[in-house]
């Protein structure tokens, strides 16, 4: 699958770790199994687990996670395939438990994330026997599951034109995300304008412009230090004029001075109230995946500074602290409308959980 693939290979630094993080805790205390266990068919003695050498041997021997599968054995025989390494499997005790949690924890998780994760892996599988591959499994499944309810593109509405406030702190990824959605939307057959609302940093205008000019649609400028609210009404203005479908606006993002930022990104909604008391209809919040647990309290302040609906996480090409993804998930509920996984145009993918929680946990297609 190619966009899996592709999350996969950019995902490669996240997820590598919590591979060697999960073969380690595994191998540490576990012991080999044979893969071709025999089957009940073959007449062999029923041992109560699969392990090859049987360990100082618990009374209550635990059952197997799951029966091995008997199309394995079956096929290898028939192709005269080399029989399969074995596989070494851990059982699964509060030594175990406190390890994987560690290592959730390490891959920016999130402590209460971690925690709660490892509990549902946990429950009902006390005791059983569990190779990486297994754990990378549940692991996926269960990340699956917490971000199923989050993963959600931007909401497209009838009116016109639609206003989404982009906001997130200098350097996060605003002016490139905005650059990317515009190109998808344009392509999409929607007509998209752009408004610099920084106007204090001329970098930003003119980077802004170099990804208008990308995307192919017009970027409102305003003259440097004007009012931004100004810049957004007027921009409210021409994108009706122009029958626009959509209007994105960026906006600063200094955080050194919250107040003056909350003052200003509060006018710019006041004033384009003034022409569509419905807007703006999506404020939107970029976050740098590399920040790690450091995003979980920008959310918490842009909460506070604007009326945050959707997130758009950045730079998670690259980058070790993908779980981070997960707690915001868990953490907030926020929807996530879409990925960045890379600095060019195309390099933003719609948010997809199970290929997420997959190319996280290093789990290959099967
Ligand atoms: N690897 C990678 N880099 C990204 C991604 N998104 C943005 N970047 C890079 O991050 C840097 C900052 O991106 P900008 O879009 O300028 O961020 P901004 O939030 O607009 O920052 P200001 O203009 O300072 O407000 C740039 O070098 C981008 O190329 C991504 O998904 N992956």
């Amino acid at each position: 699958m190619a966009l899996f693939s592709k999350l996969r290979e950019r995902l490669f630094k996240s997820s590598s770790r919590l591979e060697e993080g999960l073969d380690a805790i595994v191998e540490e205390g576990g012991e080999e199994t044979p893969v071709e266990a025999p089957q009940p068919e073959e007449a062999q003695p029923q041992p109560e687990t699969p392990v090859a050498e049987a360990a100082p041997a618990a009374p209550e021997a635990p059952a197997p996670v799951e029966p091995e599968k008997p199309t394995r054995s079956l096929l290898s025989r028939l192709t005269g395939a080399a029989p399969a390494k074995p596989v070494v499997r851990r059982e699964l005790d509060d030594e175990m438990l406190e390890q994987l949690e560690e290592l959730l924890i390490a891959s920016d998780m999130g402590v209460d994330t971690a925690l709660r994760v490892t509990a549902n892996i946990a429950e009902g599988r006390f005791g059983k026997r569990l190779s990486t591959e297994e754990i990378k499994t549940l692991l996926s499944d269960e990340i699956t599951r917490i971000m199923e309810s989050v993963a959600k593109p931007l909401p497209l509405y009838p009116k016109k034109p639609q206003v989404v406030l982009v906001v997130g702190v200098n350097g996060a990824g605003k002016t490139t995300t905005i650059g990317k959605l515009a190109s998808q939307f344009t392509a999409a057959g929607k007509s998209v304008v752009i408004a610099a609302g920084d106007t204090f940093r001329a970098a930003a205008v003119e980077q802004l412009q170099v990804w208008g000019d990308r995307a192919g649609v017009p970027v409102l400028t305003a003259p440097e230090g004007s009012d931004p609210a100004s810049l957004a009404f007027d921009a409210m203005t021409q994108a009706e004029e122009m029958g626009a479908d959509l209007l994105m606006i960026d906006t600063a993002g200094r955080l050194q001075n919250r107040q003056d930022l909350m003052e200003e990104l509060a006018k710019i909604v006041r004033v384009i109230r003034k022409k569509d008391e419905t807007a703006p209809h999506n404020t939107v919040l970029v976050l740098d995946a590399t920040t790690g647990q450091n995003a979980l309290s920008q959310v918490e302040t842009f909460q506070k500074l604007a009326d945050v609906s959707g997130l758009v996480m950045t730079k998670l090409d690259g980058t070790a602290k993908g779980g981070v993804l997960v707690a915001l998930a868990d953490k907030f509920g926020l929807p996530i409308h879409a990925i960045g996984v890379g600095e060019k145009i195309d390099d933003l993918d719609a948010f997809d959980p199970k290929d997420f929680a997959q190319a996280l946990t290093g789990l290959t297609d099967e």
